[in-house]
């Protein structure tokens, strides 16, 4: 199981912080759609320079102009850009197309999606790759990841991310649901000692 760290809501020397001290303990590194907002694709191109051995998650939050932000965020160095589940077909089918060209992965957002069908009908698109996400702002409305889960139940041949919210101490219900990626994001980033918190997480998951 991955642990991708999620940088949100951080400036660039931030960022770079925060991976100096992570690094050892994670798999995958997110930089996040709020950083790319601010300092759009060269961030990537940092981060890629600086970590070229981890797994590079560009979250571009894609749901339109899909093979052109697929192109943008592959040639800047991610290996996986993400794209929401609600973009039309053709949106996903060109993100699909771009990433196989590349040798690169699509990881599909299901935030906001409710119903197993759309997810049974992306896998007939062809994604492999998705994430089941509560968003920040409906975290603050107490929404939790307990039921995310039923989304994807039974959905054969597909990978899974999970993210939104998670702490040390609500992982190990995250870990009996066995995804392939634990997304973590504040409860690294914003935590007195990141370190020390994602050491913590990947001693639980490794467990
Ligand atoms: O995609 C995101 C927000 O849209 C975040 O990466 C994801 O929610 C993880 O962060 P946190 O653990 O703070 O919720």
């Amino acid at each position: 199981m991955n642990i991708q760290v999620a940088l949100d809501r951080l400036n660039r020397e931030e960022c770079f912080q925060i991976l100096e001290k992570t690094a050892p303990y994670v798999d995958w590194i997110e930089v996040g759609t709020g950083v790319i907002k601010e300092y759009g694709m060269s961030i990537i191109r940092e981060v890629r320079e600086a970590y070229p051995e981890k797994t590079i998650v560009a979250d571009m939050k894609t749901c339109d102009a899909g093979k052109h932000e697929a192109i943008q965020a592959f040639d800047a160095g991610a290996d996986i850009t993400t794209v929401m589940a609600f973009s039309a077909d053709k949106t996903i089918i060109d993100t699909l197309d771009v990433a196989k060209l590349q040798g690169k992965k699509v990881m599909i957002d299901l935030l906001g999606v409710s119903e197993r069908k759309r997810v049974q009908e992306l896998k007939e698109l062809g994604v492999t790759l998705v994430s089941l996400h509560i968003g920040k702002d409906m975290q603050e409305t107490g929404e939790g990841t307990g039921t995310l889960f039923d989304l994807t139940h039974g959905i054969s041949g597909l990978e899974t991310a999970v993210a939104g919210g998670i702490t040390l101490e609500t992982l190990p219900g995250i870990v009996a649901k066995r995804p392939d990626t634990v997304i973590i994001g504040s409860a690294i980033t914003k935590a007195g000692d990141p370190a020390e918190a994602a050491r913590a997480m990947k001693g639980l998951i490794s467990e």
